[in-house]
């Protein structure tokens, strides 16, 4: 490594050849293969980039300019090229740094980012306060061809050509979301290959024209002047030019002296502009460039086979959601699956193989998925929109107005409930009890495990209403499942042991760890009980009550923040019925929480047996004591 570890700052870009560039990028592909390969991270997305970033970067001074990252997950060599070499192994690890741009991580990282197609509008802001201050800096976003499916993306092009800023946007086109690119915005983009069709037409039209006797040259001019209007109808630019952005492009993103003349005229530009570049993703490594959905976000491989490492033999919770979907839908065929740009992380591959008519994705487009839902389950059908946790936050008042409103049967699927580990806090679905509860009609289910979430799918599709169920990332109990998925009465919960001590309230996958930590107890002679309550909303609440009002001591389990959560739940259920237990809620704090893997993160928040054992033998104890005080 020979240039990217002597750049004191992406200014010394500047003082580089474009082969010496050229040998820049190759160093940094082997950096991002080096940690990549031993940490997981967003490989394909960050290896289609290399030369467009060093573009930008030898184009543009950061931090003075603004480079808008959209995603975020492909900024990996700009992290490299912005001071971060030293550090770039501990990329996603616990206290390391972030998969995304992090302000507080650099000033060369001018927006937070994880959830898509912010760029634009984010980058839009900044232009204008830029005008309003005096500033002179350029401002750059880029956004994938995914990125831009979204609603989001449009509403920012839709101001930008309406406010006329100086403002650049890059158009990463790889013609990739996770999966393939889907929609007529994809299908448009590719027009390319029309405008390769269009230079190599005009050429020989041109040479036709000039050579005609007496008229040629006149046919020439006038062939010129409805060229301009030929082209812009045939490619992509139609459609940014509509929105008032001049267009450039298709360029290669990976032709580094092509990229850097296109960036710097266009840097003299003014008014809103679009670069439309076309990349590959996985760039430079094979095994991504073949497979670029399975290294868009992978694990620890092994660099020379490309082989994904310590890949389990069991199912994870997503793998049971894809397999008992195809079951249900098997048996009723109202049932229709719906992805957000998902479909390989949200296990429904297997439903759109076996049932294609059936299954749709909509792209990076939350809240018109669950709209697009409400309209399904309207003429009849029985949808189930399959989303993270965390993407659901974006679709909240779809869900409230378009589907619980007119309580229409439409069910949520939200993966990646809880802690999700190396995606930190933009991605941890920890959000969702205290954002889900509150709407009228909706159930709301917590499954502890693979078993029940079979069950919760199955009373999913009979319920005649809006209804979620939550389940987390990464591998289930391993449970023998056999049989049919047994509906369950709703709003029922379930008593898992009995003691007089205390009752523990569990909800979701917290009730593992919370037998195990009474197991642990009852070895000390602290007799609990555990409740799974199994429902979120509506609360079991004769269960509940009954159980608070014989031990007096309460302590409800959660993997979400405390705040609007079920512990809140509980209480306020507990207040409605006279009862004042003494309580003890264990659950996130009212911050961002930060990345890690899960068990470090459940360890540090006392979500793990041992630590639930410790807050539970903590306030007994405390407890005891005080009685011993007050009795003396
Ligand atoms: C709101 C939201 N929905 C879904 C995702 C998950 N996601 C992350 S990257 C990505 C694909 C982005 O495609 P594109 O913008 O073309 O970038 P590429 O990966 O091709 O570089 C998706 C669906 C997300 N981060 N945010
Ligand atoms: C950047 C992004 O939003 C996705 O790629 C996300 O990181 C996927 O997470 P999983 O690895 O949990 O599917
Ligand atoms: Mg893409």
């Amino acid at each position: 490594m020979i240039y990217l570890k002597n750049l004191a700052s992406p200014a010394d870009l500047k003082g580089l050849t474009l082969s010496q560039l050229e040998e820049l990028a190759g160093e940094i592909r082997e950096a991002i293969l080096e940690t990549v390969a031993q940490t997981g991270g967003h490989l394909a997305s960050s290896l289609g980039v290399v030369e467009l970033t060093i573009a930008l970067h030898r184009v543009f001074d950061t931090p003075v300019d603004k480079i808008v990252w959209d995603v975020g997950h492909q900024a990996y060599a700009h992290k490299l090229l912005t001071g971060r070499l030293d550090r770039f192994a501990t990329l996603r690890q616990f206290g390391g740094l972030s998969g995304f741009p992090k302000r507080e991580e650099s000033p060369h990282d001018a927006f937070d980012v994880g959830h898509s197609s912010t760029s634009i509008s984010a980058a839009l802001g900044m232009a204008a306060a830029r005008d309003t201050l005096g500033g002179k800096e350029k401002v750059v976003a880029v956004i994938g061809d995914g990125s831009l499916t979204s609603g989001l993306a449009f509403e920012g092009l839709n101001q930008a050509g309406h406010l006329k800023k100086d403002l650049i946007v890059v158009l990463n086109d790889n013609e990739m979301s996770i999966s393939p690119n889907v929609g007529a915005l994809s299908s448009f983009l590719s027009r390319k290959m029309t405008s390769d069709f269009v230079v190599r037409f005009k050429k020989e039209t041109e040479q036709f024209l000039v050579n005609l006797p007496r008229f040629g040259k006149d046919l020439l001019n006038l062939a010129r002047r409805a060229e301009d209007s030929l082209k812009s109808f045939l490619t992509p630019g139609m459609l940014f030019e509509a929105f008032g952005f001049n267009y450039v492009g298709p360029i290669d993103g990976h032709r580094l002296e092509e990229l850097i003349e296109t960036l710097q005229n266009v840097s003299r530009l003014r008014g809103p502009t679009l670069i439309h570049v076309v990349t590959k993703k996985g760039k430079g490594y094979p095994p991504a460039e073949e497979n670029p959905a399975l290294f868009h976000g992978v694990g620890p491989f092994d660099r020379p086979t490309g082989q994904v490492l310590g890949v389990k033999g069991g199912l994870s919770y997503t793998a049971v959601f894809g397999r008992t979907l195809v079951e249900l839908a098997e048996k009723d065929e109202r049932v229709v699956a719906i992805t957000a740009a998902m479909a390989e992380g949200t296990g429904l591959k297997l439903f759109a193989e076996r049932f294609p008519g059936r299954f749709y994705d909509v792209g990076i487009a939350e809240q018109h998925a669950v709209t697009f839902a409400a309209g399904l389950a309207c003429r009849g059908m029985r949808p189930v929109v399959a989303i993270y946790s965390t993407f659901l936050q974006r679709a909240f008042d779809n869900v409230l107005h378009d589907v619980c409103l007119q309580n229409l049967p439409v069910t949520f699927a939200l993966d990646r409930g809880g802690l999700v580990g190396a995606d930190g806090p933009t991605h941890h679905g920890v959000f969702d009890y205290s954002f889900l509860r509150p709407i009228p009609n909706l159930v709301f289910m917590a499954p502890r495990d693979e078993a029940v979430l079979r069950r919760a799918m199955a009373t999913a599709v009979d319920y005649d209403g809006p209804f979620a169920y939550r389940y987390p990332r990464g591998d289930a109990l391993g449970l023998l499942l056999e049989g049919a998925a047994e509906p369950l009465p709703v709003g029922i919960g379930e008593k898992l042991r009995d003691g007089e001590d205390g009752v523990i309230f569990a909800a979701g996958t917290t009730v593992a760890a919370a037998m195990e930590a009474a197991r642990t107890l009852e070895g000390e002679g602290l007799f609990l009980t555990v409740v799974d309550p199994l429902f979120i909303k509506p609360l079991d609440r004769d269960l509940i009550a009954a159980e608070a009002r014989r031990s007096g001591f309460v302590v409800t389990v959660e993997e979400n923040v405390l705040q609007g959560g079920f512990g809140s739940a509980v209480m306020e259920l507990l207040a409605e019925e006279g009862v004042a237990p003494r309580m003890l809620m264990i659950g996130l704090p009212d911050r961002f929480v930060e990345q890690g893997s899960q068990s470090a993160l459940r360890a540090l928040y006392g979500l793990d047996a041992a630590g639930i054992a410790g807050r539970i033998r903590a306030a007994l104890g405390r407890e005891a004591g005080s009685r011993k005080a007050a009795a003396s």
